[in-house]
C-alpha cells in the first residue's frame, strides 16, 4: 500500500519514501542441542520469508507466544540482524545505515528495566536528551515536559524502585519520546498496565500519531489494542500469515487458534 497520508501542520517531517520494508527477511538462531557437542549447534528458524512494505502511520503485530513478533520488531533498528533479506527504514538499509536508522526509530521494550538505568525518572529522560540538548536547564525542562505529557511528572524525582511496573513502562516511553523519534516501535507496551493506564497509553499513542506525525508499530496480545491500527500483521510460526485490516487479521488469528485446538484434540 502506498497511499500518502496527510500530515498535520506541526507534524514530524516524514520523507517521501517513509516506509518500513521487509524484503524476504529470515532470522535463524543457533540452538545447542543436548545430544551434540556444544559447537555442533542446530540452526532454528525464527522468521522466514517475511515480505511487506509498511507505509501506514499505525501498524500492529499479533501472534502467539514465540511466533516471532519481538524478533520482527527488533530487526527494525538492527537489535537483531537479518540473516536473509533486507530491512529498509525510510530508504535506509538497516544493515549498513544502522546508526542513522536508530536516530529515526525509538524502541520501547516490554520490560522497562531494559531502558531505565538512572536513579530517578527525571535523570533517565535527561540522559536520553544528553546528545541533543547541551544546556542542562533546557534539558531538565524538556524532560519534565515529556513526563508531564505522559501524566507521570509527579514521579519525576522518585526512586525508580518505588514505581509500579506500569509507571516504569510510562517512564520508559518518556525516555524514548524525549528524542522525538519519527517511528516509535513498542514491544507489547500494555502488558504491565492496568485498565486506566492502558487507555491512557492508547490515547497518548493516538495523539502522537495525529499531533506529532509519529508512526507507530507495536506488538500486542491485546486484541482491542490491535484494532487501534490501520494495518495489522499476523505472525504465525515465523511467517507472515495474514496482513491487512485489523478486523480481518484478528479473524484469521482466531481461525488459526481454533484449527490448532481442533488438531490438538485429535480425530473424533
Ligand atoms: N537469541 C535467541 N536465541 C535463541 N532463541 C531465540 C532468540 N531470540 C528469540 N528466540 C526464539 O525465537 C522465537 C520467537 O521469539 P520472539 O521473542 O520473537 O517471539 P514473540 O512472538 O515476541 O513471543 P511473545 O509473545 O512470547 O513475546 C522463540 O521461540 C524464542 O525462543
Amino acid at each position: 500500500m502506498t497511499t500518502p497520508h496527510p500530515q498535520p501542520a506541526d507534524a514530524h517531517p516524514q520523507p517521501a519514501d517513509a516506509a518500513i520494508v521487509f524484503d524476504r527477511v529470515g532470522v535463524h538462531v543457533l540452538e545447542p542441542s543436548s545430544d551434540r557437542r556444544p559447537d555442533e549447534a542446530a540452526r532454528r528458524t525464527v522468521l522466514t520469508d517475511v515480505t511487506c512494505t509498511l507505509t501506514e502511520p499505525t501498524v500492529t503485530v499479533i501472534g502467539a507466544n514465540g511466533s516471532g513478533k519481538s524478533t520482527l520488531l527488533q530487526l527494525i533498528n538492527g537489535l537483531i540482524p537479518a540473516d536473509e533479506g533486507r530491512v529498509v527504514v525510510d530508504g535506509l538499509d538497516v544493515a549498513d545505515r544502522g546508526r542513522a536508522v536508530r536516530r529515526r526509530v525509538g524502541f520501547v521494550f516490554t520490560d522497562p528495566a531494559a531502558q531505565l538505568v538512572m536513579p530517578t525518572p527525571l535523570e533517565d529522560v535527561e540522559l536520553s536528551l544528553k546528545r541533543l540538548v547541551r544546556d542542562r536547564r533546557e534539558r531538565r525542562s524538556r524532560a519534565l515536559a515529556v513526563l508531564d505529557e505522559l501524566g507521570v511528572a509527579d514521579l519525576a524525582q522518585r526512586s525508580v524502585y518505588e514505581l509500579s511496573g506500569g509507571q516504569r513502562q510510562l517512564v520508559a516511553l518518556a525516555t524514548v519520546l524525549a528524542v522525538d523519534p519519527a517511528v516509535l516501535v513498542l514491544d507489547e507496551p500494555t502488558t504491565l498496565l492496568d485498565l486506566a493506564n492502558r487507555e491512557k497509553l492508547r490515547g497518548v499513542l493516538a495523539d502522537l500519531v495525529t499531533r506529532r506525525g509519529v508512526r507507530t508499530l507495536l506488538s500486542t496480545h491485546d486484541l482491542d489494542v490491535a484494532h487501534d491500527a490501520q494495518r495489522t500483521l499476523l505472525i504465525h510460526e515465523g511467517r507472515l500469515h495474514a496482513d491487512g485490516a485489523p478486523a480481518d487479521v484478528v479473524a484469521a488469528y482466531r481461525a488459526v487458534v481454533a484449527e490448532e485446538s481442533r488438531a490438538a484434540q485429535g480425530p473424533e
